[in-house]
């Protein structure tokens, strides 16, 4: 049962807390209750998404954050990397977390990056073959709202039919996405731009269509599947909505010996009164990887002396909570197009009238341009190991193999952000850098649980990020080069060329792709380092588990939702065979 009020829960004790109802924690939540004994408390800050069209049309997907009832509206501290600009740092607050607010792309990371996870945590369960499974049970491939023939779109010996989380094709053909179609099959077999059949084999890297949470022309989020009626209504699940989690609590009053934690403080109205409720197996924290650590640190879980510093009593000595923040920065750049006013969503966005069309085709039928997210094709691209940024840095290359992406291209139908340009029709390409070097932390601003952590992600700290992500740009440049956009392109809105213009333009422009990891992240059974050990238990402590992005320990060469899933998936299989339910 979903409900809106503390007073609204039995008083019954629960088997599993779960703190926060977002992409993971929902996951979790369902696998438990299978079992009708077990009985699990989702604890979510937010309300419900149900009716809220900015969270189920895709297209609104660019409406949904920031600034809005359904974000954290988090900022980002000044990021010197960024010519000192503090950038929107956007979480899902509503059920269903992120997955009810992003972009929808649903891409699971390449092998290489899977088997580095197996690799950095000393347990081969995290392995690209040993996750297939997971992938497959979270999965529920349907067609597209168009229900347009796929054949040669996608590969469906890797995909999962009967898993939960609904994912598809893009059902709103773009002449865009026929250019970068064109011009993937005019490639070389092993250019950068060559044809993938699927990004989500193992293998990534050329141009291939997307895939994405959609279905029917709806967002499928943790909250729409995971938690649709029939499973929401078991009767050993209660989903507790607007309860905001301020600290789990030790039950070890012997300070010298191993804490257990087993109590959540929450209140159900920030500013109202505390409550607190003792999980009789395990408190599961999946808050996200911004604050699952937040709640860990207004715990005093993590260094000491930090937290002694902003007069937070430590509890638990566990250095690298919040440390080692690992996030995408994204490079948007704009071109003046040749294009028909229905080739690109331009007249949409500026002119209310075709916007009211596009939206009554949604309403009536689900289809039209409202239907997908904001990009049908994607290209996966690796710098070649003769581009000046390898030049310059010899031995460095931070991807964990051979056949993933350093680069990934984002190519949208029209100036999708504000403010719309008057007149004329764009493409738009954002460059993400999936291979980031930087880190950064989470921390406390104060020892009020109730303020927002301090952001630091750190961006384009070093030179190396800086050479790579320039590549980036120049790679969405190169891309726009190939026959298959001859006459397309009139010019572009920036002028950068020296290397230096690019890097000021980056600096100037550059913003979050919205995948942060690592701040809790998975290290060794006994490695004195990270914060969870593989089986995502909180080191050298009892009672807690942290199951959500942040104990990934590098970011995917993707999007992250789909491995968040995958990981609560197995993290639910860990925990049923540890409990034996
Ligand atoms: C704008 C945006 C666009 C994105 N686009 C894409 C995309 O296209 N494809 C993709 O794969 N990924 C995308 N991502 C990233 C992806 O959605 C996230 O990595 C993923 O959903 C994170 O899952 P999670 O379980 O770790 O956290 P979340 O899904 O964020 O869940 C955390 C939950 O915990 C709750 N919570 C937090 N603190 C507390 C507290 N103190 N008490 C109680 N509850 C709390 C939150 O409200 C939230 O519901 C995007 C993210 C954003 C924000």
């Amino acid at each position: 049962e979903i409900v809106e009020s503390f007073h609204d829960l039995p008083s019954t004790h629960f088997d599993f807390i779960i703190i926060g109802g977002g992409t993971a924690g929902n996951v979790v939540a369902n696998r438990l209750t299978e079992n009708p004994k077990t009985k699990v408390l989702v604890l979510e800050a937010g309300g419900s998404p149900d009716g809220d069209l900015n969270t189920i049309v895709p297209l609104f997907c660019l409406r949904a954050t920031p600034n809005t009832s359904i974000d954290w509206n988090y900022t980002t501290v000044p990021q010197a990397g960024y010519n000192n600009r503090a950038v929107h740092y956007p979480r899902g607050r509503v059920l269903g977390g992120s997955s009810s607010v992003n972009f929808l792309a649903y891409t699971r990371g390449t092998a290489d990056d899977w088997d580095r996870y197996a690799r950095v945590s000393g347990d081969y369960g995290w392995s690209w073959d040993h996750m297939q499974k997971y992938f497959l049970r979270n999965e529920r491939w349907v067609e597209p709202a168009d229900h347009h023939a796929t054949t040669g779109q996608f590969d469906p010996t890797v995909h999962g039919f009967t898993g939960v989380n609904s994912v598809s094709l893009a059902g709103f053909h773009t002449p865009l996405e026929d250019r970068f179609i064109t011009a993937a099959n005019q490639s070389q077999p092993n250019s950068k731009y060559a044809f993938q059949l699927d990004h989500n084999s193992g293998q990534q890297l050329g141009i291939s269509y997307v895939q994405s949470t959609i279905k029917d022309g709806e967002r499928s989020s943790s909250a729409t599947s995971y938690l649709a009626p029939q499973y929401a209504n078991r009767k050993n699940l209660y989903v507790l909505l607007h309860a905001q989690v301020s600290r789990v609590l030790n039950s070890n009053k012997n300070k010298n010996s191993r804490p257990s934690f087993d109590t959540v403080e929450f209140t159900d109205g920030v500013g109202g009164p505390l409550h607190r409720m003792q999980a009789k197996k395990e408190i599961i924290l999946s808050a996200g990887s911004v604050d699952s650590p937040h709640i860990l640190l207004n715990s005093g879980i993590g260094d000491s002396g930090a937290l002694e510093d902003v007069g937070v009593e430590a509890v638990h000595h566990l250095p690298s909570v919040g440390r080692n923040l690992s996030d995408h920065p994204i490079v948007t750049s704009f071109w003046l197009v040749n294009a028909k006013d229905t080739d690109t969503f331009d007249l949409m966005l500026r002119n209310e009238t075709v916007g009211k069309e596009a939206f009554e085709l949604w309403q009536t039928n689900r289809t039209g341009p409202l239907v997908d997210t904001v990009f049908n094709t994607v290209a996966f691209v690796r710098v070649p190991p003769d581009a000046d940024v390898f030049k310059k840095f010899p031995d460095q290359d931070p991807s964990p193999g051979p056949n993933t992406a350093h680069i990934e291209l984002v190519p949208m139908p029209g100036h999708l952000f504000a403010p719309f340009p008057d007149t004329g029709h764009y493409v738009t390409i954002s460059a993400g850098l999936l291979q980031p070097t930087a880190r950064g932390t989470i921390s406390l601003r104060s020892n009020n649980p109730f303020d927002a952590p301090l952001i630091d992600p750190n961006y384009l700290s070093n030179d190396f990020d800086v050479a790579l992500m320039r590549e980036g740009i120049k790679i969405a440049r190169e891309v726009l080069t190939l026959p298959a956009f001859d006459g397309y392109i009139i010019s572009p809105l920036t002028n950068s060329t020296t290397d230096d213009e690019i890097d000021e333009y980056v600096r100037d422009s550059a913003l979050t792709f919205f995948h942060p990891v690592a701040t809790c992240a998975m290290s060794p059974q006994n490695a004195k380092y990270g914060v969870v050990d593989p089986d995502l238990r909180l080191k050298g402590a009892d009672g807690i588990r942290v199951v959500d992005a942040s104990v990934l320990p590098f970011t995917p060469a993707g999007h992250t939702q789909a491995p968040v899933y995958a990981v609560a998936e197995r993290a639910s299989d860990i925990i049923k065979c540890h409990w034996n339910i």
